[in-house]
């Protein structure tokens, strides 16, 4: 570039003041040029003192804008195999590795040493990118899901109540719900049905009962067209705003009407419930003993707060819950011999069909089931953070990947809990296998099982989605005597804001 610009200067006998303009400009980039290899070989110079190894690098074909890369992901996304392309990644390009995704490089990282740091030292991996994107346009930047620091402290801090035991506890929120999934079941045996369809629905009338003392209702005969409308703009905007984060965060920028008008009556539906249950505080005749909105209105936050928390956790627990669920009698539906032990374990005779949660929570074989549900498939299936200033993590440098590695400030990067729940030298030999039974011996797991997350910001609802989880189950398996999968081919993935099953999971069961 110098080399030309002599030859321009010493070559040119007329000089316009456009030329002078490109003279400058081929100066400014030369300089440019530059103070970037100046700031790599700083970079490079403090990775060494630090003891840091260089990282590997995905073999683009496209180094510059990873079209390469970004169109086999994309192409993966589409056929429901974004995990296993990712799994392969990890075992070709080392267990931590950079691509290029649209031109900006992405650290993807699946050694449980670097996840625990991340997780762990949340001031220096905030929310960022892709993963804050998706859910902006609904939450707005004040909610648990999508702030960091003071913002995120103080939600966490006003909804913790929420969670506590005593209310994950009260089995009464979910009773008629789950009723109402039971009597949806196909009243013949052996039919076929979609059983994703109908735990979406009950997830979602549950946690609208839980959150705001009003439930949706889907699964009874009548409900109403306002919350079905409520349903469906809440289904097309998960799908469309993690569409759009997926573009980047310029063309996130770009209009989209129909998810701004989704959006809106989004929030004017839960602001209705807000208003309703501010007025009735003192009138209202309660059905049950908590109700989340009763308790968060008595911190007085401002309505749009409320709303933004309320949407939060719907976000944040509908659909996983769901998920989680429909792993569970995926997986049952393809081994007999599972769900012969568990209903030998949910008709035991000192049980009856109203246990109380410490019986629920006895319930050793149940709760492997769900604990290996969640391995296999776990609803948050990958997830991501960004660098907030240059910082090390400890592994995937130098030739065995075993060293520490400088990350610059506002790298992003992402981990598979899929890939950490299917390691071989962590699970065994049968990793991809179904079988509640391993959890039986003395499998130790601590950051290598991450189904909902650690750290600070591990998993509000943990205990409330087990509960769902194990109560849904246990009811299930006392009233029916078989389930069996009524599609074949592999297990595929949707992976959006949470992992689902692309085309449901259909099955038909034996009444007991
Ligand atoms: C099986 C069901 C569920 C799974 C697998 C799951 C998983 C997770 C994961 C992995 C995270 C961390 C996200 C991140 O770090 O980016 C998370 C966060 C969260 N979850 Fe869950 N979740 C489930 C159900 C629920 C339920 C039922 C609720 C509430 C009713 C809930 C409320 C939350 C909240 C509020 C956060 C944000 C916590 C924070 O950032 O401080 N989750 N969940």
């Amino acid at each position: 570039l110098q080399r030309a610009c002599s030859h321009f200067i010493i070559n040119s006998s007329h000089v316009t003041a456009s030329s002078y303009l490109v003279l400058l400009a081929l100066a400014a980039i030369a300089v440019q040029l530059n103070l970037s290899l100046v700031r790599k070989y700083l970079f490079y110079r403090r990775a060494r003192a630090l003891g840091c190894g260089t990282v590997a690098v995905y073999p683009h074909k496209d180094p510059i804008l990873g079209l390469d890369s970004f169109s086999e992901g994309l192409r993966a996304f589409n056929s429901h195999r974004l995990l296993d392309m990712y799994a392969k990644r990890f075992a070709s390009c080392g267990t931590t590795h950079y691509t290029n995704t649209l031109g900006s490089w992405v650290l993807m990282t699946n050694e449980v040493e670097n996840v625990k740091t991340i997780l762990t030292r949340i001031d220096d991996w905030p929310i960022a990118g892709p993963r804050q994107l998706a859910v902006l346009a609904v939450l707005g930047p004040d909610s648990i899901f999508t702030s960091n620091g003071a913002a995120w402290h103080k939600a966490r801090v006003m909804m913790r109540p929420a969670f506590v035991r005593d209310q994950v506890a009260d089995l009464a929120c979910f009773d008629r719900h789950i009723a109402n999934l039971l009597a949806a079941i196909p009243a013949d045996d052996g039919k076929t049905f979609d059983m994703q369809a109908l735990l979406l629905d009950m997830t979602m009338d549950a946690s609208t009962d839980f959150l705001m003392g009003y439930s949706t209702n889907t699964l009874t005969t009548a409900p109403s067209p306002e919350a079905l409308q409520f349903v469906q703009d809440f289904e097309y905007a998960s799908r469309e705003s993690a569409k759009k984060s997926r573009l980047g965060q310029v063309l996130f920028m770009l209009p989209h009407r129909e998810l701004t008008e989704a959006v809106r009556r989004l929030r004017e539906y839960v602001r209705f419930y807000i208003k309703k249950t501010a007025a009735e505080a003192e009138t209202k005749e309660k059905e049950r003993g908590y109700v989340f909105l009763d308790e968060l209105l008595k911190a007085n936050p401002p309505e749009d707060y409320a709303v933004d928390q309320i949407l939060s956790i719907l976000i944040a627990g509908r659909d996983t819950t769901a998920s989680a669920i429909t792993a569970a009698f995926y997986f049952l539906a393809r081994h007999p011999a599972a769900v012969e032990r568990l209903r030998c374990e949910v008709c035991a005779p000192d049980l009856d069909d109203h246990p109380t949660w410490e019986q629920l929570k006895r319930l050793k074989y149940l709760n492997n089931v769900i604990k290996e549900a969640l391995r296999l498939f776990s609803p948050v299936s990958t997830n991501s953070r960004a660098a907030s200033k240059e910082t090390v993590l400890p592994r995937g440098g130098g030739p065995s990947g075993k060293q520490p590695i400088l990350v610059p400030k506002g790298t992003p990067v992402r981990w598979s809990v899929h890939g950490l729940h299917r390691n071989k030298e962590i699970y065994g030999p049968d990793a991809d296998e179904f079988r509640p039974e391993r959890w039986e011996s003395d499998l130790r797991v601590g950051w290598e099982y991450l189904p909902f997350s650690g750290g600070p910001r591990i998993c509000l609802g943990q205990q409330f989605a087990l509960t769902q989880i194990a109560y849904t189950l246990f009811k299930f398996f006392r009233a029916f005597r078989a389930i069996e999968a009524r599609d074949s081919g592999p297990l595929l993935a949707q992976t959006n804001l949470t992992a689902s099953f692309p085309y449901g999971c259909l099955v038909s069961v034996t009444r007991a």
